[in-house]
């Protein structure tokens, strides 16, 4: 074989595994940020909502120690939902779900928040501080579930009492933070010197309320599928 056919077959290999590589990652990318992941804490309705979401029915659930998966369908469009467990020595297993998530739903339960409201912040803030979701601008929708109760708050109350405990969180938190610079676990979220506010986050972030008992969650769904 003489210089010039070696170069030619050198070329064709390297363009064959170009092509290759191209190919699996675009196919990769696509399969691999397809779901939709529900969080929050005990009790907020996550297991009810992706019943409801996924057979269009309620059932009566017991509270989780195991991820729920499924396939869920939205008007053609079909995705990969993840019901986590709320409970706190698990809750935070979430991040092995990160590298596939396309959205997060984060569930509140909006007749419990006056005393939960220091465990839904500390979980939501881990949620928003983490590297990987402000990396990908995963969207999060918080949903303030049970709207059906008269005890339920206003989302906009729920907005505010969420974005004052996480400026509580945040000083403590940071200070946390600043010590094991090294091994970056979370971003500061919002701005320096200036009070918390949600709008601060780049990620497109939205709050709606929802009641799952009276299966009244078209806002989700509509969210999901955009
Ligand atoms: N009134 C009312 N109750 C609800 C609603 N959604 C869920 N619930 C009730 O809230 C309780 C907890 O619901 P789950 O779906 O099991 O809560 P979860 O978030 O999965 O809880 P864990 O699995 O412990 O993390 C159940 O008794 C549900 O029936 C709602 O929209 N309105
Ligand atoms: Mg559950």
């Amino acid at each position: 074989m003489d210089n010039s056919t070696l170069i030619k077959a050198a070329i064709a290999v390297t363009i064959l595994l170009l092509i290759t590589v191209l190919v699996l990652s675009f196919y990769t990318k696509k399969q691999s940020r397809n779901t939709v992941l529900l969080l929050g804490i005990c009790d907020a309705g996550k297991t009810s909502l992706y019943t409801l979401l996924r057979f269009g029915e309620k059932r009566s659930t017991v509270s989780s120690m195991k991820e729920n998966e499924g396939q869920l369908a939205i008007s053609n469009k079909t995705f990969d939902v993840v019901d986590l467990p709320g409970h706190e020595r698990v809750r935070y297993r979430y991040v092995d779900f990160l590298p596939v998530a396309q959205s997060i739903v984060f569930v509140i339960d909006s007749t419990t928040l006056n005393k939960q409201v220091r465990s839904v912040a500390e979980y939501l803030y881990d949620v928003l501080a983490k590297p990987q979701v402000q990396k990908n601008r995963i969207p999060v929708l918080v949903v303030c579930n049970k709207s059906d109760m008269i005890t339920a708050l206003p989302t906009e109350k729920i907005r505010l009492m969420l974005e004052s405990e996480i400026n509580r969180l945040r000083s403590t938190r940071t200070a946390r933070v600043e010590q094991s610079e090294e091994d970056e676990t979370e971003v500061f979220l919002g701005y320096e010197g200036e009070d918390f506010k949600f709008e601060h986050v780049d990620n497109e972030l939205e709050f709606v309320s929802c009641s799952v008992e009276n299966k009244d969650i078209e806002k989700v769904q509509d969210w999901i599928r955009n």
